[in-house]
């Protein structure tokens, strides 16, 4: 192996005629000062009787040829290989043409891949191009991969990859970027269990209601031990049964923020009715019923200015509309006294309606509540990991509100630590925020219609979470739809398969990954990554580590529908067992409305045609019944075997 030709000043090309090279090996430059340790980021191997193969990536030219060529291949005669290498730290000086070059072994790589403490790092898989090196006991059999065609996992080779928690304090925040079925929600899943195992807390929203530990995701040992040792250290939070918006912890500014999210048309007019109608130290229902009786009055306009104006001559309209009854008599002048307030505020009966029909939405549906943030900060506290779970609307709406309320938590705790006038302030964690479809709560903006009421938090963290101790890990299929800011402060970034040229695009300026880096994206394999993070300095490709735990909705959907198909009528099989064992062991389609009586008298539910039908079948393939064409009668005609 040989140095044939520099690219620029950390690449270079090398040759050998033994054995075609793998993208993502390492190689080591035997340079005279010292090794210099490359990795392989294009490959192309030439064949004098395929003139095609020389084209390839475009690794040979005029230069190239004649160093080869003095370095004694002969192009127009044998098969040879060719690799573009790239330095994996800053060169001081060019690499030397005509240098050896050998394969690389695990001591040339420790120090660039491993972490000088592996005990407080996630372990996400195995670095791609390193199978094969020998590896000190301690690192072996620590990953598994998962393969889904077999449904099991076996033992990775190759060096662990670990992410140094530590060092997110200098270079904080995770993205994790995939295609629809790259492996996105597998590698988030890998990350949150790292956390988890790890005690360190953590708060994610799941809109998909997939991210639980309690299942292994193989039947080995190992994995049941890990699963285990996770139990307890997480929990499940369903938006509406014990999290929620507390009214009472909001600002103005939030409950429209809560109006604008959760029904479109929002006008200006609306905007100055919910202000105006605010007042400090409102419930839920206090607001609610100022809103109500406003509407209510607005709608007999003329009825209350006759009041208000009978009112101001001194007398007492409630009392003269209802002479005999003081509780309507109460509720009248209350109302009047919300028209007076309110009657020249411009408010139009219809806009007080439609803010009402958006309170009454967030009180009617599971997100506004009592329960507030509670349960969420005391499992933080104990360094749970807190899975929150809602639809993705309203979990967006109420990710807003936790997010700020947490991070509130949090800044204030530490600020006071720092500018504190001495009065204690209690303590609050610092705390991960995990998220799927980060694209929904951080969109990108996207002109004057643009609303997304979770975005301006989540830069906030982006840019300041750091010195608080709160960092982001956001999933998204869709980087080129994140907000910029957000994207730019993810120095960690784990990229998977994808295909979209506007993705890609994105990708190509927000990481170091190189053209032959994201070429290479659209064809990688499900759970295949790059990792490109500023806390390793470069880019890495890995494969992901196969989950200690499966999603539940891990099975796949066609062999879910056969197991139902199969289950489906087998409630039937000892009321048909039983009409044969009456009816000398056979079925024939004269006795098949009996049959069905049958089945449905001892069942006592419903039994359709084709269901039977259905069943018979079944239990014909599956042996338990012998069909045969019923010549007299015509359809089959079914036995009992054995
Ligand atoms: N690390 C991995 N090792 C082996 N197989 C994997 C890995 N990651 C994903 N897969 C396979 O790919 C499938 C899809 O992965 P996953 O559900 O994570 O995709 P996704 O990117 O989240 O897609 P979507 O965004 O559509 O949900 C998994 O069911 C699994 O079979």
């Amino acid at each position: 192996m040989r140095l044939i030709g520099i690219t620029d000043q950390h690449r270079a090309k090398v040759a050998t005629r033994e054995r075609p090279f793998r993208l993502s090996e390492f190689l080591v430059v035997e340079e005279e000062a010292a090794p210099v340790l490359v990795e392989v980021v294009a490959t192309q191997a030439v064949n004098p009787l395929l003139p095609d193969t020389g084209r390839g990536p475009g690794l040979i030219d005029e230069a190239t040829l004649g160093t080869l060529q003095a370095l004694g291949y002969n192009p127009q005669g044998e098969t040879f290989y060719l690799a573009e290498v790239r330095a994996t730290a800053e060169l001081s000086c060019p690499l030397s043409v005509g240098a050896r070059v050998r394969p690389a072994s695990f001591a040339d790589v420790r120090e660039l891949l491993l972490p000088r403490e592996t005990a407080n790092a996630a372990l996400l898989g195995v670095v791609r191009g390193t199978e094969g090196y020998a590896l000190p006991p301690e690192l072996q059999n620590r990953v598994f991969r998962y393969f889904p065609e077999e449904d099991c996992a076996r033992p990775a080779e190759g060096v662990p990859f670990f992410l140094a928690w530590p060092e997110l304090s200098r270079y904080p925040h995770i993205g994790i970027f995939g295609g629809s079925g790259s492996g996105k929600s597998f590698a988030l899943r890998v990350l949150v269990e790292e956390l988890i195992a790890q005690g360190l807390p953590a708060v994610v929203f799941d809109p998909h209601f997939e991210l639980s530990f309690e299942q292994a995701l193989a039947l080995e040992p190992v994995f049941m031990e890990r699963t285990a040792a996770l139990s307890g250290r997480w929990r499940i939070f369903t938006l509406g049964r014990n999290v929620s918006v507390r009214f009472e912890d909001l600002t103005v500014g939030d409950l429209v923020t809560l109006f604008r999210a959760v029904m479109d048309g929002w006008t200006e007019q609306m905007e100055h009715c919910a202000r105006l109608l605010w007042r400090q130290g409102d419930s839920a229902e206090t607001y609610r019923r100022r809103l109500w009786l406003l509407a209510d009055t607005l709608a007999q306009r003329n009825r209350y200015e006759r009041a208000v104006e009978a009112l101001e001559r001194g007398e007492d309209p409630a009392a003269r509309f209802f002479p005999e009854d003081p509780a309507r008599q109460e509720e009248f002048r209350e109302k009047l006294n919300v028209y007076r307030d309110y009657r020249d505020s411009g408010i139009a009966e219809a806009t007080a309606h439609a803010v009402l029909r958006r309170l009454n939405y967030l009180l009617q549906g599971n997100l506004v509540g009592s329960q507030g943030t509670e349960v969420i900060e005391e499992a933080l506290k104990q360094g749970q990991t807190c899975i929150v779970r809602g639809d993705a609307r309203n979990l967006c709406v109420f990710a807003t509100y936790a997010i700020r309320k947490l991070f509130g938590l949090r800044r204030r705790y530490r600020d006071n630590l720092q500018y504190g006038d001495g009065r204690s302030v209690p303590y609050f964690p610092p705390f991960f925020l995990v998220t799927d479809e980060a694209h929904v709560l951080a969109p990108k903006p996207k002109g004057e219609k643009d609303f997304a009421p979770a975005r301006a938090v989540i830069r906030e963290i982006a840019q300041e979470g750091r010195k608080y101790g709160v960092f982001l890990i956001l999933a998204t299929q869709r980087p080129a739809l994140l907000d910029d800011t957000v994207n730019a402060q993810l120095n960690t970034k784990i990229i998977l398969r994808t295909v979209r040229a506007q993705d890609l695009d994105t990708i190509s300026r927000e990481t170091d990954l190189g053209p032959h880096e994201v070429a290479r994206l659209p064809y990688l394999s499900s759970g295949n990554a790059f990792v490109s993070s500023a806390i390793l300095g470069r880019t890495v490709p890995v494969a992901v580590r196969a989950s200690w735990t499966r999603s539940p909705h891990a099975e796949d959907p066609f062999a879910e529908w056969r197991r139902h198909l199969s289950a489906c009528g087998e409630d039937l099989w000892p009321a048909v067992r039983a009409f044969l064992d009456a009816n000398r062991g056979y079925l024939t389609e004269v006795d098949f409305a009996a049959c069905l009586n049958h089945c449905q008298q001892s069942l006592n539910r419903r039994v359709t045609e084709a269901e039977l039908r259905g069943a018979l079948e079944r239990w014909a393939a599956d042996g338990r019944l012998e069909a045969r064409p019923n010549r007299a009668f015509g359809g089959m005609r079914y036995v009992l075997r054995g």
